[in-house]
């Protein structure tokens, strides 16, 4: 039995040394170790560790022809590692590409399943937190938190003295307008629903007429009527050729004057120079975005500077309890593939 003794870096870079490992029991892992993950890494590397040996990113660059005959699965999270062919040609034993989180539209599918290799996503378990987000951004936009935090932790003087422009919009009764009615946007309405919100949805295809009812959400066959009648528009696509820039000037310019628009998707599907001009010019009253582009924005980027937009480090699903479960279902699924059993999240192209 060859046992090796792997010298490694933690996930966040500080010197330790990993456990040691069998490679012929435990499979080799290529991962990402940088940006947001770096996190995640920390707090569940020994969910991943119990079946594999963690390669970081950082450690196969300076070592590759050390490591890639022997990495059988690559985690990725979001962009932060190019699956490219220059990558896929020095793996020969990938078996598995496996995403953290459901977006899958930073991997080419055609082009890894085209070396044989499968890739999975991590569907169900970010669908509580990210509509979530979407509803404290909704909330934080239309009650203007950002700013009344700010105002608390600056206030000098003994009294308050609210400016008129702090006065919030209403949620309750107000109207949401869905775009994009999958498990996460259904997600929002059943909360919408509880804040007494009139909810509109455009999707590709209509729900079944009970799911309508449950959360009493109309649908809207065209786009554009949704955009009209809507005082919250959130954005719950996924990103593809067909959602590219999906809210550009035409559709801002459709919206109420005091319409907000809540992106929880992918950044690329609002076009973010029209967004700018929108909010600067005030054709919409606000914007609050869980994503952007690039992820991150530039510090000199206007949407980081305008008073009514509310920007986030796309933390949709950037919780405990869901990163825990996405790193198990990430280790389920590379599990199952390198077993030769179809893994459950397998998202073919
Ligand atoms: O795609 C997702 O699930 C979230 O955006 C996290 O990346």
């Amino acid at each position: 039995m060859f046992i090796r003794h792997l010298l490694s870096k933690s996930f966040l870079g500080n010197p330790r040394i990993l456990q040691l490992h069998s490679v012929m029991e435990k499979p080799c892992v290529l991962a990402t170790t940088f940006g947001a993950p770096g996190a995640i890494y920390q707090c569940f590397a020994p969910v991943i560790e119990k079946h594999f040996t963690v390669i970081p990113h950082e450690e196969f660059v300076n070592n590759k022809h050390h490591f890639a005959h022997k990495i059988s699965a690559v985690f990725v999270w979001g962009g932060a590692l190019k699956v490219d062919r220059n990558l896929l040609q020095i793996l020969p034993n990938l078996k598995v590409v496996v995403n953290g989180g459901v977006g899958v539209d930073h991997l080419d599918i055609p082009l890894i399943n085209s070396f044989g290799i499968k890739v999975c996503n991590t569907p169900h378990v970010v669908d509580n937190a990210t509509a979530d987000i979407g509803m404290a951004l909704m909330l934080a936009t239309a009650r203007n938190l950002i700013y009344g935090h700010n105002y608390s932790a600056s206030h000098e003087t003994e009294e308050w003295d609210l400016p008129e422009s702090s006065m919030g919009t209403d949620v309750s009764g107000a109207t949401l307008g869905i775009i994009g009615m999958g498990r996460i946007g259904y997600k929002v309405a059943k909360r919408a629903s509880s804040f007494e919100m009139k909810i509109l949805y455009h999707n590709r295809n209509r729900r079944k007429e009970e799911d309508e009812k449950a959360v009493g959400a109309v649908y809207c066959e065209k786009m554009d009527e949704l955009l009209q009648k809507s005082d919250f528009v959130m954005v719950v696509v996924n990103l593809s050729p067909d959602t590219q820039k999906l809210i550009g000037w035409r559709e801002l310019s459709m919206m109420k004057p005091l319409g907000t628009l809540i992106n929880i998707s992918r950044g690329p599907v609002v076009d973010q120079e029209a967004l700018v001009h929108a909010l600067q010019s005030g054709v919409i009253r606000a914007a609050a975005l869980d994503v952007t582009y690039p992820e991150p924005l530039p510090r000199s980027h206007p949407l980081l500077t305008l008073p009514n937009v509310i920007v986030l480090p796309h933390m949709g699903s950037h919780t405990v309890g869901t990163s825990q479960l996405m790193v198990e279902r990430m280790v389920t699924n590379a599990l199952a593939a390198l077993s030769g059993d179809q893994p459950t999240d397998e998202v073919k192209a």
